[in-house]
């Protein structure tokens, strides 16, 4: 695949409203071959990570004018996902992962469901040889507390990932940041190997590279200030354009440090009004910029002609084979038709689907309950084993259970005034109790977000899917301990009513406050927002839930918010299962109980199935927070 881009222009608005557009990258025009190393060179902030994202078709503002062309076409998101590898300047990998389970579990969610588990496993096993990865493929990944693989095997692994399709165009962002000359010419090396020997077209933005990492790139396109100052073939034919150019300048002796020559002289100039747009202008006028633009023109309109061709040939073949389209989900019927849509590899031209069943129409390749049961497999099983994972959902409670059945033992059946206002705290803390120490989850939510932004660009799952597995894991981990807090609280304090309702009253506010803390960490910036925001909403629930002031002593403007607060359901819920009945003794001021705080006449399962609602309005808030809420402005 080639990749061609002609007259690209990317601009954003400016700071303040008054401010003009700022342009980051002006007028570029240049190719990629497929089996060529291009180095991306120019001093920090030139445009290098704003042309990659240009290219992957990550930018999510600012306006982009010209062409970026894949084979003479404008990409579509489905062959950006399936044939451009990008590899972002940060690593997005799983701490608690292998190498080799990484590689795997991103085989499982970007290859077809129909390609063997077998030959995944044989895929990973070949780029864990090719990416020299063997000697760590068992060590895991680690974090920056945890220390596991190093630096160039964490650089190598996120290679790794980009190649797992075997994409036709690979983009890497700072090939060689973080690691030492030996390192950062290794991963450049076995990256180098890889588009030779797969043909793949290449880009990697590179820092001060060493003399012989350099000498790996077949073309170098020198950026300044968001303009070409060169783009042509590496080494002596680079020497050579400049030192025609630029007479005056003394250029190194052959090949040797050619790269930070490049980069000291276009940003010493840079800094100088009289020569900084010296190297550009130069450039623009030279008879290698026609030749490049010469050469995307032709490079364009014969891969045109190609694909034309091509789809001429399919068309004629798909009339041929008369296969019959297998229309909107007929899933059973893919197999044996293979159509394009849903096979990929194994196209059959003439086929064609809805893609639901598999997942193609909504940007992914496998379908949502294997991407469920993929994290399941991968990251739900591991995190389970961790004490860090387990600690904050469960340690926490243990703690509060202790203190209420230590507290208030044997004191849940008394009908004394003082007895029934205990019993009112018990109930009340119990019922807040999931919405404070749901919070412990919200850092590595937010944490994690970096590898979700990428693992959904990359099309492994789409927000609903990470949605349900977020939630099922949380609440999948809290339910059985649940039924053993409540059933300790319960006959300890010797409640009334009836456990499966105590019961349900818990485990729903648990599920309520999953959805709002997962809402809380999909809508906030970072951990410091989410971790002001929720406390302070879940402390004004407090105000409202019906015990501090019972519903009856609420001033008129605030009783709407009683009413969209989840806690007064799950309150209310309790207290009607503990009071009713002959339970409903007068109490102060001669009213029965359940009418003092406001419940006289209330349902417990009524109020369990209007908690359980907020359930659902968190969830889709959350949900519409994870597929249109970009906290990454690029
Ligand atoms: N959203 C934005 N608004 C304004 N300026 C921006 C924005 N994004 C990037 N820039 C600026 O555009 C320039 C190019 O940024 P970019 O990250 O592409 O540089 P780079 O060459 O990759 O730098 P480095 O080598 O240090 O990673 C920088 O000066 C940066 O400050």
């Amino acid at each position: 695949m080639v990749l061609a881009w002609r007259a690209l222009t990317y601009t954003v608005p400016g700071r303040k409203r008054q401010q003009e557009p700022v342009r980051l990258l002006s007028d570029l025009t240049g190719f990629l071959l497929p089996g060529q190393f291009t180095a991306l060179l120019g001093p920090s902030g030139c445009g290098k990570t704003t042309l990659l994202d240009c290219w992957a078709g990550r930018k999510t503002f600012g306006q982009l004018t010209g062409e970026v062309l894949y084979d003479g076409e404008p990409p579509t998101p489905a062959l950006l996902r399936r044939h451009v590898g990008y590899v972002e300047q940060r690593d997005t990998l799983l701490p608690m992962l292998t190498p080799y389970e990484m590689l795997l579990y991103t085989a499982e969610l970007k290859h077809p469901r129909s390609l063997p588990a077998a030959e995944k496993q044989r895929c990973v096993t070949q780029l864990i040889e090719q990416l020299g990865l063997g000697r760590c493929a068992d060590t895991t990944i680690g974090s920056v507390l945890h220390r596991g693989i190093s630096g160039g095997e964490a650089k190598r692994c996120n290679i790794g990932i980009a190649l797992i399709t075997r994409p036709r165009v690979l983009l890497v962002d700072e090939l060689t940041s973080g690691l030492d000359s030996y390192y950062g010419g290794e991963v450049a090396l076995v990256v180098k190997d890889l588009v030779r020997r797969e043909g793949i077209a290449t880009a990697a933005s590179i820092h001060s590279p060493s003399p012989t990492t350099f000498a790996l790139f077949d073309n170098v396109l020198l950026l300044q200030r968001g303009a070409t100052v060169y783009f042509g073939p590496n080494g002596t034919p680079a020497l050579d354009y400049f030192a025609a150019t630029f007479p005056q300048l003394r250029a190194p002796e052959a090949a040797k440090g050619l790269a930070d020559f490049l980069v000291d002289v276009t940003t010493r100039a840079a800094g100088d009004p009289q020569t900084e747009g010296m190297f550009a202008a130069a450039y623009a006028e030279s008879q290698l910029r026609a030749d490049n633009d010469m050469a995307v023109a032709e490079l364009v309109s014969s891969r045109q002609a190609k694909r034309q061709l091509a789809a001429s040939g399919a068309a004629s073949v798909g009339a041929a084979s008369s296969l019959a389209s297998c229309g909107p989900c007929l899933c059973l019927a893919m197999p044996l038709q293979r159509c394009s849509a849903c096979g990929g590899r194994d196209a059959v031209a003439g086929g064609s689907c809805c893609g639901w069943c598999t997942g193609q129409a909504a940007g992914t390749v496998t379908p949502m309950w294997w991407g469920l049961l993929t994290l399941y497999r991968f990251r739900s099983l591991r995190a389970i084993k961790r004490a860090d994972f387990i600690m904050p959902r469960i340690g926490d409670k243990i703690l509060i259970t202790f203190l209420v059945v230590t507290i208030y033992w044997g004191l849940g059946d008394s009908l004394e005034v003082a007895g029934v206002a205990s019993t009112a705290a018990t109930l009340f803390l119990w019922s807040m109790l999931t919405a404070f120490t749901s919070m412990g989850i919200l850092p590595c939510l937010i944490l994690e977000r970096p590898v979700y932004v990428r693992e959904r660009a990359d099309g492994l799952y789409r927000p609903i899917t990470y949605l349900c597995y977020k939630i099922s894991e949380e609440v999948a981990v809290g339910t059985l301990p649940s039924v053993a807090y409540s059933a300790l609280v319960f006959y300890l304090v010797r409640l009334q009513g009836s456990f499966l309702v105590f019961w349900l009253v818990y485990w729903v506010s648990m599920c309520v406050a999953v959805s709002l803390t997962l809402l809380a960490g999909a809508i906030s910036p970072s951990v410091d927002v989410a971790g002001a925001v929720l406390p302070a909403y879940a402390t004004t629930l407090l105000f409202f839930a019906g015990f501090m002031i019972p519903w009856g002593q609420l001033p008129d403007y605030w009783r709407w918010y009683a009413t969209i607060d989840h806690l007064r359901y799950a309150f209310g819920s309790m207290m009607v299962n503990q009071f009713s009945g002959d339970r409903d003794v007068p109490y102060q001021g001669g009213q029965p109980v359940l009418e003092f705080y406001g419940l006289g006449g209330a349902s417990a399962w009524l109020f369990l199935l209007y908690e359980s609602l907020f359930f659902w309005v968190f969830a889709a808030l959350t949900w519409a927070a994870l597929a249109f809420w970009r906290h990454q402005r690029r």
